[in-house]
């Protein structure tokens, strides 16, 4: 089963501390939502919201249109899976994921026969008379999961699922999660600090801050055009540079940079419309410059690589603007390009990679 959930102007404080700050949320039955930020920004807060372990300040939670409010966790549609699976040691796997449903009074008989389709949608079918010791630490984790899709959640809220594995296992485990999310439909609430795997498993994502929602979207469209500084950051490496908007055209401006100026889409302003005089952070992803022939650039300040690590994909160059000396850049070349300490190279970009934000002083 599954369901919608509206989180309106949701705060909640911890004495004089606000751990959420006016959270305004809306999930479609069905998707797979991801909660991201750093250690303390508010996502377990706000899962525990969601499951009715914790009340809020102020705002309101809606599951499926109804009122959350004085509902405590065992009546509502939601199940919260917790990174440590909390497992029975001494049940069998069977009757660990059966374990909800005979709480729920239903007959041995049943609850098997379900229990055995879940731990089959988890490929353990074969090993339904093991116990927990006998399981590796991803086989776990499918366990887990069984025993929380089999009591049918309309929403289930993974708090770190996959933070106890190593990065393999955590990468094919999220495949996996992705896939059965698909095939189940429930509604998924995931909470991770790791923006590789939000953008692996989420059809959206929210980027969390001090309590506060930074940014939420799609991956690819916060990865992109991020609406703030810190999701821009969060997001994956970045390069920012300081700018003045200058001549603004229809559907283009340019921007007088550190180095040099730059002619931008305003699709790529995330102001209303730039302002001629504006001061604007620009933000470029490493992929997004390239290195190019010298006769072909206008204006782009040259630079000297400082430094460069060969990463199979790609060089990751460390760069030195010649216009900006102080200013370090950070650019990833192609695999073939060839890059060294001291090369002087041109710099260009690609205008759909570069976003361009209200201006905040850099650190
Ligand atoms: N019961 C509590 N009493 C006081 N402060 C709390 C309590 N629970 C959480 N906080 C504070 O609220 C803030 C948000 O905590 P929360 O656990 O939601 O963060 P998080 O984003 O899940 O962090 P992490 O990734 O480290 O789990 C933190 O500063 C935390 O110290």
């Amino acid at each position: 089963m599954t369901a919608s959930v509206s989180i309106r102007n949701l705060t909640r404080t911890f004495a004089t501390f606000k751990a959420l700050d006016d959270v305004w949320l809306d999930i479609a039955a069905g998707e797979f939502i991801v909660l991201l930020g750093p250690s303390g920004c508010g996502k377990t807060t706000l899962l525990s919201i969601l499951g009715g372990f914790l009340t809020p300040t102020s705002g309101t939670v809606r599951i499926n249109d109804r009122d959350m409010a004085g509902v405590p966790p065992a009546q509502r549609s939601t199940t919260t899976m917790f990174q440590d699976y909390a497992l029975f040691p001494h049940m069998r796997l069977i009757d660990n994921v059966g374990f909800g449903l005979r709480m729920r009074g239903m007959d041995r008989a049943s609850r098997d026969a379900k229990a055995a389709g879940f731990l089959d949608l988890v490929g353990l079918k074969p090993s339904a008379q093991k116990k927990p010791h006998e399981l590796s630490g991803g086989q776990r984790q499918r366990v887990a999961l069984a025993r929380a899709l089999a009591v049918d959640p309309d929403v289930l809220l993974l708090d770190e699922p996959l933070g106890a594995l190593d990065l393999k296992l955590r990468r094919q485990m999220q495949d996996e999660l992705k896939a059965l999310q698909r095939r189940v439909g429930t509604t998924f609430v995931h909470v991770t600090h790791d923006q590789e795997e939000a953008m692996a498993i989420a059809d959206r994502i929210v980027v969390m801050n001090h309590g506060r929602v930074e940014d939420f979207g799609p991956p690819s469209d916060i990865y992109m055009r991020p609406k703030s500084i810190f999701a821009a950051g969060f997001m994956g490496e970045v390069n920012f540079l300081s700018g003045r908007v200058g001549r603004v055209e229809c559907d283009a401006a340019e921007v007088e940079t550190q180095i040099g100026p730059i002619v931008l889409p305003i699709a790529n302003f995330t102001i209303a419309r730039p302002q001629a005089g504006e001061r604007v952070t620009i933000c470029i992803r490493p992929e997004h410059f390239r290195a190019v022939d010298q006769r072909s650039v206008a204006g782009l300040s040259e630079a000297i690589v400082s430094d460069v690590s060969f990463f199979g994909t790609h060089h990751r160059c460390h760069l030195a603007p010649v216009a900006s000396p102080e200013k370090r850049l950070v650019a990833h070349m192609p695999q073939s390009a060839r890059v060294a300490p001291c090369d002087r190279i041109a710099l260009s970009f690609d205008p759909a990679g570069v976003t361009a934000l209200p201006e905040v002083r850099e650190a």
